[in-house]
């Protein structure tokens, strides 16, 4: 009998398991870059639990990130986020989709960057644009020109972001497409770090 063969898409899998280990994978980047819908696929193809931290900020608190953000405010909200992350990171490995403000508060940002691999989806303003303006999910965005706003997010973030330990650039590609992106960059970042 003959050997089964192993797929291209097999074997990015099976090499970016190999290199992640046991460390967490955790995707940040402003809204609309896709952290929550491409995490859950690369935890899918990695065979990993996928955690969405605003998801679980929703169930543990029962009510969503809006009523959050209006019954508390953005303070309340964001301490919360940082227990919810401290406590997601503790034991891997597992992909953990954050909320596009984590990684920018300093307790949050010293968690994540101790709890696993940090990847930045990088994304252009149109990009982003074109992704919330369909939704209405996202408090910070209720102003009178939101676009306005996530430009001014983006200028104020970006640099932040940057300290990512690693870095994919989101675009108009299929998330699928985005997914496998994430999973060679692990695989990159392993042979780099071999490498040294
Ligand atoms: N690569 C992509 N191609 C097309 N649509 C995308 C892509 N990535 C994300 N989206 C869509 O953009 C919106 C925002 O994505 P989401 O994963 O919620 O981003 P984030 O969690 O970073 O805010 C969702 O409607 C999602 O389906
Ligand atoms: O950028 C931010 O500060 C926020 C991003 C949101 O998550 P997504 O980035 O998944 O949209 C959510 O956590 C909250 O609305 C605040
Ligand atoms: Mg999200």
């Amino acid at each position: 009998m003959s050997e089964p063969l192993l797929t291209v898409a097999d074997s990015l899998k099976d090499r970016a398991r190999a290199a992640l280990g046991s460390r967490n994978l955790i995707l940040v980047g402003l809204m609309g870059a896709g952290k929550s819908s491409v995490g859950r696929i690369v935890a899918s193809q990695l065979g990993i639990p996928f955690i969405d931290s605003d998801l679980e900020i929703e169930r543990v608190s029962r009510m969503t990130i809006p009523e959050l953000f209006a019954a508390y405010g953005e303070e309340e909200f964001r301490a919360l986020e940082t227990r919810v992350v401290k406590r997601l990171l503790k034991s891997g490995p597992r992909v953990v989709s954050t909320g596009g403000g984590a990684f920018i508060n300093e307790r949050t940002r010293r968690r994540i960057k101790k709890g696993g691999l940090s990847v930045w989806l990088k994304a252009d303003l149109d990009v982003l644009w074109d992704r919330v303006n369909k939704r209405d999910t996202r408090p910070l965005l209720k102003t009178e020109n939101p676009k306005q706003t996530l430009e001014n997010l983006m200028n104020a973030r970006y640099p932040i972001y940057a300290q990512a330990d690693l870095t994919v650039l989101s675009r108009d590609v299929r998330k699928e497409i985005m997914a496998d992106e994430v999973l060679m960059a692990v695989i990159e970042a392993q042979k780099e770090s071999a490498a040294s």
